[in-house]
């Protein structure tokens, strides 16, 4: 089979600004794939034209198979994508599980009534409560989120894209911010999810990647420089004299 997302020689430019230069890249089903790169080197730009966010000025991308760089983010996510984003997007004055409503409730069909009560919606009812207890936010389901710590709301963010049952999940930056004991809650919470999912994630914490990544690909200055497993990344003089020796990966 075929890999399940694929970027094939895509540019993106914003005037004169060339940020993305032919970059070809793979993630395979049920892989952790981490892009690592210096602040500035088009990592959140090639995750919105992944999404959609942003069209590429040229190149495509492949999404099961299927070439998806023109069609909008909705449709992107109706076959599998669901992303978070580097700032928390939820609604701080909201209940846990008034969030996990919405953000099943966006991804149907059907159009928000305002006037019918939230509850009504038995089907998207089900799937909260379904969501809430396979990720551990069930006993906090009546908290508001501005209750939660920030490593909770991180969670949530996340658990709020898993609610979509996509095969491809995107992560910008998931840790930052985060103290040390909740990104060690995240890396717990990451290898729990299970493989039928894929993972895209933009990390800068070197302890995070190694501990979650199967495969990285190491973006500097627009170009996907390489792809490989962590030991083969690791090992990369190269690598080791960019990122590792000057510490350039540190936020
Ligand atoms: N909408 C935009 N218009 C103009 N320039 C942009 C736009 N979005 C990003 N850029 C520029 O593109 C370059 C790459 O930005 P991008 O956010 O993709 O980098 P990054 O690798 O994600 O960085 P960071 O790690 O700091 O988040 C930067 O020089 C940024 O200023």
């Amino acid at each position: 089979m075929n890999a399940l997302l694929k970027v094939s020689d895509l540019n993106k430019s914003f005037k004169a600004l060339h940020v993305l230069k032919n970059v070809n890249m793979e993630v395979e089903n049920g892989e952790r794939h981490v892009i690592i790169g210096p602040n500035g080197a088009g990592k959140t730009t090639l995750f919105n034209c992944i999404y959609g966010t942003l069209t590429p000025t040229s190149g495509m991308v492949y999404f099961k198979d299927k070439p998806i760089h023109d069609e909008e983010s909705y449709k992107r996510v109706k076959k599998g994508m669901s992303r978070t984003f580097q700032k928390n997007n939820l609604f701080e004055d909201l209940t846990v599980e008034e969030n996990v409503h919405l953000a099943i409730l966006g991804n149907k069909d059907y159009k928000f009534n305002p006037l019918k009560p939230l509850l009504q919606y038995k089907d998207v009812n089900e799937k909260k409560v379904e969501v809430l207890e396979e990720w551990g936010m069930y006993a906090r389901r009546k908290w508001l989120v501005n209750q939660l710590s920030y490593g909770e709301q991180r969670l949530l963010e996340i658990i709020l894209a898993l609610s979509s049952n996509p095969t491809l999940v995107l992560l910008d930056e998931p840790t930052s911010g985060m103290s040390p004991s909740e990104t060690s809650q995240f890396t717990n919470f990451i290898k729990k999810i299970p493989r039928d999912i894929t993972l895209l994630i933009i990390e800068h914490d070197m302890e995070v990647v190694f501990s979650i990544a199967d495969k990285i690909t190491v973006l500097h200055h627009g170009e996907a420089l390489l792809s490989g497993d962590p030991e083969s990344v690791r090992g990369e003089q190269m690598i080791q004299e960019i990122y590792f020796g000057g510490g350039a990966l540190s936020k």
